[in-house]
C-alpha cells in the first residue's frame, strides 16, 4: 500500500453486549511508523475496541482494514497473520519454557511449513527455523534480558515478563503491535525500562499502539494520543493538546468544561 494509506483504519465501529453498547461509532486511524497511545476512563471502550480490532470481538457493525486490507470479522488468528498483534494485560506466556523457547514458540504459527517438513527437516523449514532465531536474537538484545535468554521466564519479574510477552509478539514482524496495559502493575523503575525499549524498538521501525491506564507514561511516549469517552472517540491530536483539552480533563477528573 503507498504511504498515504493509514496503517489501521476504523470506521464506525459498533460493538453491543445485550443491547448495551459498548462501543458506538468509533472511527480513528494510525499513522505507519507511529507510536499512538489510546487513553480513556474506565468502560470507554478500550478493550472492546482492541479486541474487535484483533479479531477476539466481532463488532456489530463498521470497519476495519489494516495498510487498506479490510480485516473486518477475521479470525485472530488470520489478523495476526494479516499483521496485527495484540498482547493482553494479564501475561500469557510459558513460564516453564526458556525466553528463547517462548520467541522462537511466538514464531511457529506463521512459518509456512507444517508439521511433515518440520520432522523431516527439510530445507525450508530449517531456513524458517534460521531466520526465526536471528530475530530472538536481535529481539532479547533490544528488551535487554539476554542474560536470561536461557533460564525459564517464570524466574523473570512481572515487568521483564511483559518484556518477553512484547517480544513474543514482535517475532513474527508484525505491522503493528497493539500493547493492552503494557505497564500495569509494573514498578516505575521498571515502566522507564519498558519506554525506553519501545522507543528503541520503534526507532527501528516498529508501529505500536498503546492502550494504558498510566496517562503520564502515554504523554511520555507516544507522538498521538486518542481519547476515547463513552465507547467512541472524544478527541486526539499531540500529548500538549490533549493534556490542555478541558474536555479530557472534564472525562477524567469530572471538573466541568
Ligand atoms: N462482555 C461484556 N458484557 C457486557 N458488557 C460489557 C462486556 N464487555 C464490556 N462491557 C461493557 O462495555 C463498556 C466498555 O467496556 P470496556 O471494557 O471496553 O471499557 P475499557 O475502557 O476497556 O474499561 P477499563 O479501562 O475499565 O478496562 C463498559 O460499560 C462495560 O461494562
Amino acid at each position: 500500500m503507498n504511504s498515504a494509506t493509514p496503517l489501521l483504519e476504523v470506521e464506525g465501529l459498533r460493538k453491543s453486549f445485550a443491547g448495551v453498547h459498548a462501543v458506538d461509532n468509533m472511527s480513528f486511524s494510525v499513522a505507519h511508523n507511529t507510536i499512538t497511545g489510546v487513553i480513556g476512563p474506565n468502560g470507554s471502550g478500550k478493550s472492546t475496541t482492541i479486541d474487535c480490532i484483533s479479531g477476539f470481538q466481532r463488532p456489530n457493525a463498521g470497519r476495519i482494514r489494516l495498510d487498506g486490507r479490510d480485516i473486518t470479522r477475521l479470525t485472530p488468528q488470520k489478523i495476526a497473520k494479516a499483521g496485527l498483534i495484540r498482547t493482553f494485560q494479564t501475561v500469557h506466556i510459558y513460564e516453564a519454557m526458556t525466553l528463547r523457547e517462548n520467541l522462537l514458540q511466538a514464531a511457529r504459527p506463521f512459518q509456512a511449513s507444517g508439521w511433515v517438513a518440520d520432522f523431516l527437516r527439510l530445507p525450508g523449514m530449517r531456513r524458517e527455523v534460521d531466520a526465526a532465531m536471528v530475530r530472538a536474537d536481535e529481539l532479547v538484545d533490544m528488551i535487554g534480558l539476554r542474560k536470561y535468554y536461557d533460564a525459564p521466564t517464570r524466574i523473570l519479574s512481572y515487568g521483564q515478563k511483559k518484556l518477553v510477552a512484547l517480544a513474543a509478539g514482535l517475532m513474527p514482524k508484525p505491522r503493528l503491535l497493539v500493547l493492552d496495559e503494557p505497564v500495569a502493575g509494573v514498578n516505575p523503575t521498571r515502566i522507564r525500562e519498558i519506554e525506553e525499549v519501545i522507543l528503541n524498538l520503534h526507532a527501528a521501525g516498529e508501529s505500536f499502539i498503546i492502550v494504558e491506564h498510566n496517562v503520564e507514561f502515554v504523554m511520555r511516549l507516544c507522538e498521538r494520543v486518542i481519547v476515547f469517552v463513552g465507547g467512541s472517540k472524544m478527541t486526539e491530536g499531540d500529548p500538549k493538546s490533549v493534556q490542555q483539552d478541558a474536555r479530557v480533563l472534564e472525562a477524567y477528573l469530572g471538573i466541568p468544561a
